[in-house]
């Protein structure tokens, strides 16, 4: 664990935005985040992935330009997959899944950070508690077109049997959440959602993220 509390952890998780320079439609990726940020998000992910996705230098910038405006904001920024980039940005930290850097090994690299980690098996959740996680990943709760590879939909049974199991890590749901169907995330027992789409596609993700902080804040 960082100097992160739990309490703390799962307050940063309620409104989790991810996106990269693919994930919009017509305005700039830039422009986006800065609405996100004026709406209310919590956290973000850079994760730069998937078909034209930017590489060396200008995957650099990009991440540079984004991990500014948060820090205007006073909104940690987080790196998916890239340690080495989360490193030379010293970045808030990073998030991990099953197939990516070891978590032990990352939580010993990023010991003052933020280290995330995502799990779709109770034994997955239970190893990344082991590893030091600061908070899981869960998902796809619902079907997703964004992340090709995401595995099979679990709904909410998950986060439940977590939270029958009595463990306190921070959870966040990700996978094809909306702000009509996130509430049901926040019910089962998630502390936040994870969203790219839904607010990165918007034509007013600053309208669309103020809906959703409203929908986890349970005044939707
Ligand atoms: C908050 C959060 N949860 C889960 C994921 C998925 O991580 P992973 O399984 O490593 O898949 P990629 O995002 O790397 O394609 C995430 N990124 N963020
Ligand atoms: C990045 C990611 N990880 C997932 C998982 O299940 O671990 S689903 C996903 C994509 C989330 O995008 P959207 O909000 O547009 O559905
Ligand atoms: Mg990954």
């Amino acid at each position: 664990m960082t100097s992160y509390t739990k309490e703390r952890m799962k307050q940063l998780l309620k409104v989790y935005f991810i996106m990269g320079s693919n994930n919009n439609s017509t305005l700039a990726p830039e422009i986006i985040l800065e609405e996100a940020l004026k709406g209310g998000i919590s956290i973000f992910q850079f994760r730069e992935k998937g078909t034209g996705a930017l590489k060396g230098a200008a995957k650099i910038q990009l991440a540079k330009r984004m991990q500014e405006l948060c820090n205007q904001y006073h909104v940690p920024f987080i790196v998916n997959d890239d340690i080495e980039l989360a490193l030379a940005l010293d970045a808030d930290g990073v998030h991990i899944g099953q197939d990516d850097e070891n978590a032990i090994k990352v939580r010993q690299l990023f010991a003052n950070k933020l280290v995330g980690v995502s799990a779709h098996t109770i034994e997955e959740v239970k190893e990344a508690i082991e590893a030091g996680a600061d908070y899981i990943g869960i998902g796809p709760i619902y079907p997703t077109s964004t992340k090709k590879d995401a595995k099979e939909v679990q709904g909410t049974s998950l986060i439940e049997k977590v939270k029958e199991a009595n463990l306190t890590i921070p959870i966040v749901g990700i996978g094809g959440i909306t702000a009509e169907n996130a509430f049901p995330v926040i019910q089962a027992g998630a502390d936040g959602v994870a969203i790219i789409s839904e607010i990165s596609m918007a034509d007013n993700p600053y309208e669309q993220t103020k809906r959703l902080k409203k929908v986890v804040f349970g005044q939707g």
